[in-house]
């Protein structure tokens, strides 16, 4: 039975909330927009958080904790920097009965609570760097269709906010960051990423370049922004701004204004996780971040069965699963006996568990068992000798499999395309239109428009239909060398500088 109760190809939105429910990850809230992450879900953030805190403690990041109030003069220091952002902030107007004076604004991010006292704090050159993280929640009230861990008003993420002496070192962290992501991403979930810099138009505009992980949702055919690691330059620490400054070592009496960085990974990653992997059957979870990563299932006891057979089965069960945690595999033996074995295969398929184990009388006296992989279904018997090496390599199989499948499926939907006639057709089949691109901000603004009238309207809650650039890849050695001069951009026939991918996004 599709246990999902409605197809991914069929209705991608229904799906995919489906799968979150049955695999209670979350459950709503009696706040629109709002979320509750139950364990199964948050487990994976936690898995997430531990691999990315210890590799950022070894760059000598700190992390710290800034209220989530930010004072209204303070948030809009600079008009420019915030003004498109606005209409998400969420303001505390009221203390029980009494309004405030001022409204105070719930952190939508941290820059402005936290870059006055770095003005504070950083006095010389030997304050430099001042490295710090926050894991925390922001909070932005957006108005379009709300997505579980796509979309939210509340989220849970980390901010990375760092300053420097020079641009050299500032550069240079913004690339050791977002490779950090592209590991959460890659080797974590399994899910394949394409790193690289945002347009003009897509950066932040407060900062000076942003660079990105593009991530891919086959199912829908847009692009996804995985993870960002800005350069903010010298434009939060001018003194029109926050004036953070030192004296520069090099130039006695001078001012040098610091450069800063700042970066952010969020729960969004549990949904791009859960759209790339799952299936008809629910969640596919890689065993990484797998909170049970094999669960083992007494089978073949028959009604009539005598006690002791049914006893020496469920001990059987128990002692393979202690074996394996002794081993540090993440194993369950689920001897509810209130189910069945048929209930219990279709339960831990909803909730993704990367492996199962079935244990009936002929196991036992082949001394093997039944192993069943989630991500393809297939079976295989596994002694029971040498269990918990036999299990870990699948499990590390499956791993590499699940990232292997999830990066040629990506590839193959990147279409190399040269002229402006297969652009749109490009986008209408699911795929990222990566086109030789001159990189003029008015070249994007026009594909933009023209992309998303020659589309056919897509269904209403999808997201814009428009082509927007998602990114300009690093690594420009996967598609035919631009000549400069002589390549020209498919949308102005201006010369081309990048490969650029352009689609629709969440
Ligand atoms: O991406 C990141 C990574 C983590 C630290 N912050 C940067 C930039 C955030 C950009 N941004 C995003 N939404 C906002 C919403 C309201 C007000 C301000 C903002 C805002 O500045």
């Amino acid at each position: 039975q599709i246990a999902i109760g409605v197809k991914k190809e069929v209705d991608f939105a229904a799906w995919y909330t489906n799968v979150l429910l049955k695999a209670d990850m979350l459950d709503y809230y009696s706040v629109s927009g709002c979320y509750i992450l139950k364990p199964w879900s948050y487990s994976i953030w936690e898995e997430i958080q531990e691999w990315f805190n210890k590799e950022i403690k070894k760059l000598g990041v700190q992390n710290s904790y800034f209220p989530m109030f930010v004072s209204q003069k303070v948030l809009e220091r600079e008009k420019d920097h915030v003004e498109g952002f606005s209409p998400e902030v969420a303001w505390v107007t009221r203390a029980g009965q009494s309004d405030l004076e001022e409204p105070i604004a719930i952190r939508p991010t941290s820059e402005t609570a936290m870059y006055p006292y770095y003005s504070k704090w950083i006095q010389s050159h030997r304050d430099l760097p001042l490295k710090l993280n926050q894991w925390n929640s922001v909070v932005r009230w957006e108005f379009k269709n709300p997505q579980p861990f796509l979309r939210t008003r509340e989220f849970l993420w980390q901010e990375g906010h760092t300053a420097f002496l020079t641009k050299a070192e500032a550069d240079a962290e913004v690339r050791e960051i977002l490779e950090l992501y592209r590991q959460v991403y890659e080797d974590l979930l399994a899910v394949p990423v394409i790193p690289g810099i945002k347009s003009e138009k897509e950066k932040f505009a407060g900062g000076l370049y942003t660079t990105t992980l593009e991530g891919f949702i086959p199912t829908s055919g847009r692009g996804i922004q995985a993870a960002t690691s800005h350069c903010l330059g010298q434009n939060f620490s001018r003194p029109e701004m926050f004036n953070i400054s030192v004296e520069d070592p090099s130039k006695p009496n001078e001012k040098l204004y610091v450069w800063q960085n700042s970066w952010g990974l969020s729960t969004r990653t549990i949904g791009v996780m859960t759209m790339v992997h799952g299936d008809n059957q629910g969640l596919v979870l890689p065993p990484r971040v797998a909170s049970i990563q094999a669960v083992i299932v007494p089978c073949g006891i028959k009604a009539g069965a005598s006690d002791e057979e049914r006893k020496s089965i469920n001990d059987k069960c128990e002692e393979i699963a202690k074996t394996l945690r002794a081993a540090n595999v993440r194993a369950k033996a689920d001897l509810r006996d209130i189910y069945t074995p048929g209930y219990k295969f279709n339960d831990w398929e909803q909730k993704g568990v990367p492996l199962r184990l079935e244990i009936g009388p002929k196991d036992l006296e082949k001394k093997s068992t039944l192993t069943v992989r989630r991500d393809t279904g297939a079976k295989a018997p596994l002694p029971l000798e040498n269990i918990a090496e036999g299990v870990s390599s699948l499990l590390e199989t499956i791993q590499k499999e699940m990232f292997t499948r999830a990066r040629d499926t990506y590839f193959e939907r990147i279409k190399e395309v040269s002229k402006w006639e297969d652009v749109v057709p490009t986008l209408d089949a699911k795929c990222v239109a990566v086109i030789p691109w001159c990189e003029v901000e008015a070249c994007e603004d026009d594909i933009k428009e023209r992309s998303a009238r020659a589309s056919a309207p897509t269904d209403e809650r999808a997201p814009s239909a428009g082509a927007k650039s998602l990114a300009i890849p690093f690594d420009q050695s996967r598609w035919t060398p631009i000549e400069p001069g002589k390549t020209k951009c498919p949308a102005c026939g201006q010369d081309a500088k990048r490969w650029t991918m352009f689609g629709r996004s969440y």
